[in-house]
């Protein structure tokens, strides 16, 4: 359903050369799949979201959704990023319609998904009054109001403690797996992607490619401080160690862990 090849992604560096940032990347995913892009930092992960998603289109190689280009199919697409990004003039309720056609028919949707998650009493407060983990449970809802085909996420749990990380990584797996929809997302936390993943694509240091695949068979729910999420990592680690240098922005984290 969703089938990625970027042949070249280029910036401009500071003199105005192009700098290559994506090269080569093949990458595709099933209907309903949830994979996971893990990489090194400046890799390209983000480079590879706004490209599929359609916010950037100065590239070369094709994104195709569903068979159509997808320039055709960005409304079928949901966003999270690193940051909430929710409008600070607009009420919880707001910031999650404003995606929408404020259809009553996205009202009661809207309405739904913050109950579900918890945020029932707090539709007309402000932002700035929630909590950061609340923020990202509105950013979440809004995501998946629209019933996205495919959903593109950016580190979207980065900087949270572990037990909200994990609450919203259950209520995001839940939410998935009601939805159908294909998720895409971006971590370089490991055992994040170990947790959540049907598949893990690994890309390489930058210029980002996909250097290996895996796939997952651990039944869910998962959380990264499982210990079979914990087994495979070291298992991971240990096939793979080139990997430990590649991922880790900290790795003696990653070792110590
Ligand atoms: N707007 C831009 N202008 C110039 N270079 C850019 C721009 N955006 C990204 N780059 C460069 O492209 C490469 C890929 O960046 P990108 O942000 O996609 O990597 P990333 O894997 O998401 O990094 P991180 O994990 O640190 O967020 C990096 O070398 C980066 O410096």
């Amino acid at each position: 359903m969703l089938d990625i090849a970027i042949d070249r992604k280029t910036y401009p560096d500071r003199a105005g050369a192009p700098h290559l940032a994506l090269a080569g990347l093949k990458l595709t995913a099933a209907p309903g799949e949830f994979v996971c892009v893990v990489g090194p930092s400046g890799c390209g992960k983000s480079t590879l979201l706004n490209v599929v998603g359609g916010l950037d289109r100065d590239v070369e190689g094709r994104v195709r959704l569903a068979g159509a280009p997808f320039a055709d199919s960005t409304h079928d697409i949901g966003f999270m990023f690193q940051e909430p990004r929710l409008m600070p003039w607009l009420t919880v309720l707001d910031n999650v319609l404003l995606v929408t056609d404020a259809s009553p028919a996205a009202r009661c949707r809207a309405r739904e998904l913050l109950a579900a998650m918890g945020l029932g009493d707090v539709l007309d407060a402000f932002p700035g009054r929630l909590s950061g983990g609340m923020q990202r449970r509105v950013a979440l809802a809004r995501a998946f109001v629209i019933e996205p085909k495919l959903l593109l996420m950016d580190e979207p749990f980065v900087s949270l403690d572990v037990p909200t990380a994990n609450r919203l990584r259950a209520m995001l797996v839940e939410l998935w797996q009601r939805s159908g929809a294909t998720v895409l997302f971006v971590t370089h936390d490991l055992r994040e992607a170990l947790a959540l993943a049907d598949r893990i694509c690994f890309l390489s240091a930058a210029p980002g490619r996909v250097v290996l695949e895996l796939p997952l068979a651990l039944a869910r729910p998962r959380a990264p401080d499982d210990a079979a999420v914990q087994a495979l990592q070291a298992e991971l680690l240990a096939q793979h160690p080139e990997l430990l240098a590649g991922l880790a922005s900290d790795p003696d984290r990653i070792k110590d862990e």
